[in-house]
C-alpha cells in the first residue's frame, strides 16, 4: 500500500519474470490492471467485541477486535453491509465469540458481492444458540439485502484458526449467487471457492479462452475447476469439456451453470484431480490447471508431461510453485505469459501461462 498502481504493477511482473527467467521462450504479454481500489467482491469478517458494540474485521495478535469496516479494497457494495449487520447483532443479541476467553457464539460473516449486485451472507456460528432468532429474523434481514441475494449459516463449533465449519443450512429460498461473467452465468454456493475480483476473474476466463479457441481442441479437462469457469468459457459445439474439482458444492454450481447454457457435453465430476487424470485411460487435446498456492502434484506434472495432450494452460496465484511445476513439465514449451492483478494493494497476483508440447 502506498505505493502507485503501475509500480505495484511492474513489481509484480519483475518479481513473475525473474521466478521464471529459466524459460527464455517465454513471452509475457501486457500485465492485465485491476481496480486498485473496492476490487474485492469478498469480505471475511471476524466478529468481535460486545454485542452492544461489535468490531467486524480482523483480531489483533493478542485475539482481540480490530475493525476492518472502512477497508479500502473491499468493494463498497460490502461496505454498506455492515451497519446492517451490526444492527442486526444488536437486535438480536447475537453474542461475539471471544477468541481468548474462548466463549461467545458469533465468529464471523463471511459475505461475497456478485455483478449483479446481489449478496451472499454467511453466518458463522459456534453453536445453534442463535440458529433460531437468526431463522425467525430472515425476513426482516432480506429486506435489507439487494434483490437475489443468499443467506446462511454455517457452523464451526471446534476452536480453531479456520473461517467456517463443514455443517451450513441455507436460509433463503435461493441456494445460488448468480454471476454473470463475459455473458456467462456461473453459480456460486455457500462453500464452493470464486475467485476474489470479479474484473480480473472475467479478464482471465477470456485470455484461457482466446488460447483455447486459437487452438481449437475437441476435448478439453479443467483441473481445479471450482465452480466451472474455465470449463464454461472453454465450451465451443464440437468440443467436450471436463471440469474436475474436489468441491461437491462447486461442481454443483458448475452443473448449474452448464445446464442453465443447454451444454451437453460438459461435464463436471468431484474428484481429486491427479486421480481423475491418472486413472481417466484418455488424454484430451488440452488442459487447463488452476491449482490451490500449493500447485499441482509430483504425480500429475509427471502424468502430463509424460501424455499425449498438446495444450496446457497453467492459472497459478503462486508463481513459486508454478515455477518449479513448469520444470517439472520438461516436454513442454512455455510460449506466453500474463500477469493479471488480481489482489491490488498486496504482493499477490495471478499469471497465466500457455505451454505447448514441445516438438519430438
Ligand atoms: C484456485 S481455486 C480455482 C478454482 C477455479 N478454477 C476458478 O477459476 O474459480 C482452486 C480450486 O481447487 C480445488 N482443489 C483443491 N485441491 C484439489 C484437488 N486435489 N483436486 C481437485 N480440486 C482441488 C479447490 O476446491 C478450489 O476450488
Amino acid at each position: 500500500m502506498n505505493v502507485p498502481y503501475l509500480d505495484q504493477l511492474q513489481g509484480k511482473v519483475d518479481h513473475c519474470q525473474h521466478l521464471l527467467a529459466d524459460f527464455d521462450t517465454l513471452a509475457f504479454l501486457p500485465a492485465q490492471p485491476s481496480n486498485e481500489a473496492g476490487f474485492r467482491n469478498k469480505a471475511k469478517m471476524v466478529i468481535s467485541g460486545t454485542t452492544a458494540q461489535p468490531t467486524i474485521g480482523i483480531l489483533d495478535a493478542e485475539g482481540h477486535g480490530v475493525d476492518l469496516r472502512n477497508c479500502g479494497v473491499i468493494d463498497p457494495a460490502l461496505r454498506a453491509m455492515f451497519p446492517v449487520i451490526e444492527r442486526f447483532i444488536r437486535e438480536l443479541k447475537l453474542i461475539p465469540y471471544d477468541v481468548p476467553k474462548r466463549k461467545g457464539e458469533l465468529k464471523h460473516v463471511i459475505l461475497t458481492l456478485s455483478d449483479t449486485g446481489a449478496i451472499m451472507v454467511r453466518w458463522v456460528l459456534r453453536t445453534k444458540k442463535h440458529f433460531v432468532a437468526l431463522r425467525s429474523s430472515l425476513p426482516q434481514f432480506v429486506e435489507q439485502l439487494p434483490p437475489g441475494s443468499v443467506v446462511s449459516v454455517n457452523f464451526l463449533p471446534e476452536h480453531k484458526a479456520v473461517l467456517e465449519g463443514e455443517e451450513e443450512i441455507i436460509l433463503t429460498r435461493r441456494t445460488t449467487l448468480q454471476f454473470e461473467l463475459n455473458g456467462i452465468p456461473m453459480h456460486l454456493r455457500p462453500q464452493g471457492f470464486f475467485q476474489t475480483n470479479t474484473q480480473i476473474a472475467a479478464a482471465l476466463y477470456r485470455q484461457a479462452a482466446q488460447w483455447i479457441n486459437d487452438v481449437n481442441p475437441e476435448s478439453v479437462w479443467d483441473l481445479y475447476s471450482g465452480v466451472g469457469g474455465f470449463a464454461l468459457h472453454s465450451a465451443a459445439p464440437g468440443r467436450a469439456v471436463y471440469g474436475i474439482e474436489t468441491s461437491s458444492e462447486a461442481v454443483e454450481a458448475a452443473k448449474t451453470s452448464a445446464a442453465s447454457l443447454g451444454l451437453e457435453d460438459a461435464h463436471f465430476m468431484a474428484q481429486d484431480a491427479t486421480e481423475f487424470a491418472l486413472n481417466a485411460g484418455w488424454a484430451p487435446d488440452a488442459v487447463i490447471v488452476n491449482p490451490p498456492r500449493r500447485g499441482i502434484s509430483a504425480e500429475l506434472s509427471q502424468w502430463l508431461n509424460d501424455s499425449d495432450v498438446e495444450h496446457i494452460i497453467y492459472s497459478s496465484c503462486n508463481a513459486q510453485s508454478l515455477a518449479r511445476d513448469l520444470k517439472r513439465l520438461s516436454n513442454y514449451t512455455p510460449q506466453l505469459a500474463r500477469v493479471m492483478d488480481m489482489f491490488p494493494q498486496t504482493n499477490h497476483y495471478e499469471v497465466i501461462v500457455k505451454l505447448q508440447r514441445s516438438a519430438a
